[in-house]
Order: structure tokens, then sequence, then C-alpha cells
């Protein structure tokens, strides 16, 4: 008998950047994963790219404007319960004040001290990866 494919449910993470200093946001109670730290975003509805998913997700989940840059990274993580693949980009904020819809806090964090907060399983690769760019030496 073969056995079903598991569902991988992709999700979009938006890695806001300032001054080697990332946004993260603490997931509230209730929510998968509450009290974890993860880059904002959240699943990828059907019909959509990765960037119209965090353009509409930073809009309702805290009332800004972004525009998507590059991308970071992916990241398959298997949580007890569910199959995520996490895909970061760059984002850039284009207007709007942080107001929390969702999560209970947010904050910022030096790129270099994101492995040692509480962070989601799945964002455990994207932070190993922009630690790594940020200790990339600089092209003459
Ligand atoms: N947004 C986001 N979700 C993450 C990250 N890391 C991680 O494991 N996840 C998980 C938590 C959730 O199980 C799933 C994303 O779901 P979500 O609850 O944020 O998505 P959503 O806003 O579309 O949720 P909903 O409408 O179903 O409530 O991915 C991350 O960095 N950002």
């Amino acid at each position: 008998m073969t056995q079903a494919r598991p569902k991988i449910i992709d999700v979009a993470a938006g890695v806001f950047a300032k001054d080697n200093q990332v946004l993260v946001a603490r997931r509230a109670k209730g929510q998968h994963l509450a009290g974890k730290w993860e880059f904002p975003g959240g699943k990828i509805e059907h019909g959509e790219t990765p960037e119209e998913c965090l353009c509409r997700e930073f809009k309702e989940e805290f009332d800004v404007t972004i525009t998507v840059g590059e991308y970071v990274a992916e990241s398959i993580h298997k949580y007890p319960d569910k199959n995520i693949r996490l895909l970061a980009y760059y984002v850039t904020l284009i207007s709007g004040n942080f107001t929390l819809k969702v999560h209970d806090a947010i904050k910022w964090v030096e790129i270099k001290h994101l492995l040692q907060i509480n962070l989601a399983e799945a964002d455990i690769p994207i932070a190993a990866v922009l630690e790594q760019q940020e200790n990339q030496p600089v092209q003459p």
C-alpha cells in the first residue's frame, strides 16, 4: 500500500532588517507555536505569490504597507502536527506604523543574537543564513 505524501503548508516570512537588526513578532496565546518569535507573514493562499502574500499579511497583521525585495532562503520543517515550507524574503516598509493585530509583541533583535531567542523552529535555518550573510566580507 502506498502512503499519501504528507501535506506541506507554504508560508511566506518577511525579513524586515535595519542597521544589523531584524524585526521579529511573538505568536500570541491560542495560536500554533504560541510564545515563539517569528518573521511576520503567513500561509500563502491559492493563486497568490509569496510577495502578494507578504503584502497582504503585513497589512492584515500590522496595518503597514511594504514592498518585497530579495529572496533570502527556504526552510522545510516538520512540526509534530504539520509540515511547513517557509519562504523568506527581505521586505521594506513603505508606510504606516506597526499596530499589533494578531501577535502579542514585536521587537528588534540584532542578527547576531537571533539564534539565542525563542524562535519558531522552522525559522532557525533562515536566521542562520542571515547571520552568515552578515558575516560575509564586503566585496571591494
Ligand atoms: N508567519 C510565520 N509563520 C511561521 C513562521 N515560522 C513557522 O514555523 N511558522 C508557522 C506557524 C504556523 O503554523 C504557520 C503559519 O501560519 P499563520 O497562522 O501565521 O498563517 P495565517 O496568518 O495565514 O493564519 P490563519 O489565517 O490560518 O490563522 O507557519 C514564521 O516565521 N512566520
